[in-house]
C-alpha cells in the first residue's frame, strides 16, 4: 500500500473549525497520512479567538525534526505562523529537509478580527518563506497586505498576482471569499497563465475555517502527485462542498462540513 504524507504547520483551533484541526481532518477525508507541527495553541470557537499561546520555538523546531528524520512528507502546509522568528524557522526546516510541495496559506487575521501574525512578520513571510512556496494562497486582504497594493478588479488581481510570482513562489490562489460578487472567483496563476475557478457564492456565516480547509485540501492532492492544476480544481471542490452542506454548530460563525466532499462523491447521504 502505497502512503501518502502530509504535514501541516500550524496553530490550533480549540472549536476544531480552522487551523490543524481543519487541515488534519482535510488530509483523512482525501486519503493522505496527516502530521502535525504546532506553532501556537489558541483558546477559540465559532464567536472569536479568546487566547493565543505560542510553542516556544525549540518545541516547534522539534516537532519538525520529528518529522523529518524518521517519517518525511510528500507536502507540507503552513497556516498560522504568528511571528518572524517563527517563518524563519520554519523555512530553515523546509530547506533542512528537502521538504517538496509547499503550500503556504498566509494566515493573517481570523474570520472574528483577532490578529495571527504579528505584522512585522510580513517582511519575513516574503523574503523568507514565499520564494519556497509551491503555491501560496493569500484572500485578497492577505494579498493587499503583501504587494501593498490595492486590489479591487480583476486585473488588480492579476497585477498582484504577478508580484507573489516575482517575488519567488511557483505560484498562486487569490481566493475570493473576501469579494461582494455573485459568484466566488479563485484566481490561480500558475507564471504563465491564468486561470478563474468560479463558483455560486454560498449565503452562509459558516466559513470558519475555509481558508485552511481549501489549502489543506491543495496540499493533500498534491501529496498524491496530483499536477498543481488539479490539486487547485480539486481543492475548490472540496471547499465548495463543506460549505455547502454546513454543520450548523456553534452561535456564531460555524465551520464547514469536512465530511461533504467524500460523501457527495461517494452518495452518501447524511
Ligand atoms: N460564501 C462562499 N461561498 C462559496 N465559496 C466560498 C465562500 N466563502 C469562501 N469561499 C471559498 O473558500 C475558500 C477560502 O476563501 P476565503 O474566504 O477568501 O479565504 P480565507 O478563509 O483565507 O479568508 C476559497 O476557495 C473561496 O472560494
Ligand atoms: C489556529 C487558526 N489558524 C487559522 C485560522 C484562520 O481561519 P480561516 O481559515 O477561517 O481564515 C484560525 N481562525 N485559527
Amino acid at each position: 500500500m502505497t502512503v501518502y504524507k502530509a504535514l501541516t504547520i500550524a496553530g490550533s483551533d480549540s472549536g476544531g473549525g480552522a487551523g490543524i484541526q481543519a487541515d488534519l481532518k482535510t488530509f483523512q477525508e482525501l486519503g493522505v497520512y496527516g502530521m502535525s507541527a504546532l506553532t501556537a495553541v489558541t483558546a477559540q470557537n465559532t464567536l472569536g479567538v479568546q487566547g493565543v499561546y505560542p510553542i516556544p520555538l525549540q518545541g516547534l523546531k522539534e516537532q519538525i525534526d520529528a518529522i523529518g528524520h524518521d517519517l518525511g512528507t510528500d507536502t507540507v502546509k503552513t497556516g498560522m505562523l504568528h511571528s518572524s522568528e517563527v517563518i524563519e524557522a520554519v523555512s530553515d526546516k523546509i530547506r533542512t529537509y528537502h521538504f517538496q510541495n509547499l503550500v503556504v496559506d498566509p494566515v493573517m487575521v481570523a474570520k472574528g478580527g483577532a490578529k495571527l501574525l504579528q505584522d512585522e512578520a510580513v517582511e519575513a513571510l516574503i523574503s523568507k518563506l514565499i520564494p519556497l512556496a509551491t503555491v501560496i494562497t493569500p484572500n485578497i486582504p492577505e494579498a493587499e497586505m503583501i504587494t501593498q497594493r490595492k486590489i479591487n478588479t480583476l486585473e488588480d488581481k492579476k497585477e498582484a498576482a504577478k508580484q507573489l510570482i516575482d517575488i519567488g513562489a511557483q505560484s498562486v490562489v487569490m481566493k475570493g471569499g473576501h469579494e461582494e460578487t455573485n459568484d466566488v472567483v479563485d484566481l490561480f496563476f500558475d507564471g504563465y497563465a491564468f486561470l478563474e475557478l468560479t463558483s455560486p457564492r454560498i449565503q452562509t456565516r459558516h466559513t470558519h475555517g475555509t481558508g485552511c480547509t481549501f489549502s489543506s485540501a491543495i496540499a493533500a492532492e498534491l501529496a498524491k502527485g496530483k499536477s498543481l492544476t488539479e490539486a487547485v480544481k480539486n481543492g475548490k471542490a472540496f471547499i465548495r462542498a463543506a460549505i455547502e452542506h454546513p454543520l450548523g454548530i456553534g452561535a456564531g460563525h460555524g465551520p464547514t462540513n469536512h465530511w461533504a466532499y467524500m460523501e457527495q462523491l461517494r452518495g452518501v447521504k447524511r
